[in-house]
């Protein structure tokens, strides 16, 4: 048993218990993560997040580990990006399993490089080839998605009515369906005058208030379609992100951050 201190902090409500562990190491199971993102038993977040040195061979200034709520350890999280970078209260270069990104500190918000978007379908993976901009599949009422890799995989159907779509019935059906071999996000979008309307019901962890990389996917895949140019508002329940990207360049993502405690706990 070890004393361990926390950060609890969200983005948009996507919320992270965050260990700072530059200075010291800690291994974590991904039961002990399970345990420690259960929200009656635990502390609870949709993520958890490991602070780290970046590796001697990288020109990073710290390293992120990032594992979902299930336990599963995962490549990339917009939101919790922004949030290492504003605990690190200074512009910093993050190793992430997504590749380097580099998190700006803004007025108010943070801006992160994200890096440029996987757009081949294998980059998701999925199970066949196909055109990511038009996927010829459907589950119900949901057909003819995109997909995009932010380091993670992301399916987008673009709706009339985001609302009217039982997302948490759907979501762990195309989560775990065979197309996806390493299990998908999947976002439901639809297009209003003021920006991007999206939900998101993520990989391993839900339904949640918003997803940095399910928004810069979402916008990746709109402005393919042809739908809108960036800079575009993406508004999600959780509040409204800026996601910048032009065809052949690195997406942009900017959003604020929330510290909402420190803690402590023994395990
Ligand atoms: N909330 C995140 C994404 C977290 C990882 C995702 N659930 C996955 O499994 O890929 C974000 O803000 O991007």
């Amino acid at each position: 048993m070890a004393h361990h201190r926390f950060h609890k902090m969200h983005g948009l409500g996507n919320d992270f218990v965050i260990f700072d562990c530059r200075e010291h190491d800690l291994s974590l199971s991904a039961e002990q993560v399970r345990a420690l993102a259960d929200r009656h038993l635990g502390i609870g977040c949709d993520q958890l997040i490991v602070m780290r040195p970046a590796p001697a061979s990288s020109t990073a200034d710290m390293a992120m580990q990032i594992f979902n709520h299930d336990g599963s350890e995962v490549s990339a999280c917009g939101n919790a990006t922004r949030c290492v970078v504003a605990l690190a209260g200074r512009d910093v270069l993050i190793e992430t399993g997504a590749g380097l990104l580099r998190g700006t500190l803004g007025d108010g918000a943070v801006t992160i490089d994200m890096g440029l978007p996987g757009l081949e379908w294998d980059a998701l993976p999925l199970a066949y080839p196909m055109d990511t901009v038009h996927l010829p599949v459907g589950w119900e009422d949901l057909t003819d998605p995109a997909a995009v890799s932010m380091g993670n995989p992301h399916v987008i159907f673009f709706v009339d009515d985001g609302a009217a779509v039982d997302l948490e019935r759907l979501g762990p059906l195309i989560e775990h369906d065979p197309l996806f071999p390493e299990r998908v996000n999947v976002n439901i979008a639809h297009m209003a005058d003021d920006g991007l309307h999206l939900r998101v019901w993520e990989r391993g962890a839900g339904l949640t208030l918003a997803c940095g990389t399910g928004a810069c996917a979402t916008a990746v895949a709109a402005i393919r379609r042809k739908l809108v140019s960036g800079p575009v508002p993406v508004h999600l329940p959780g509040g409204t992100l800026t996601i910048d990207w032009q065809p052949g360049s690195n997406v942009s993502m900017t959003g604020p951050t929330t510290h909402v405690f420190t803690g402590e706990i023994d395990f």
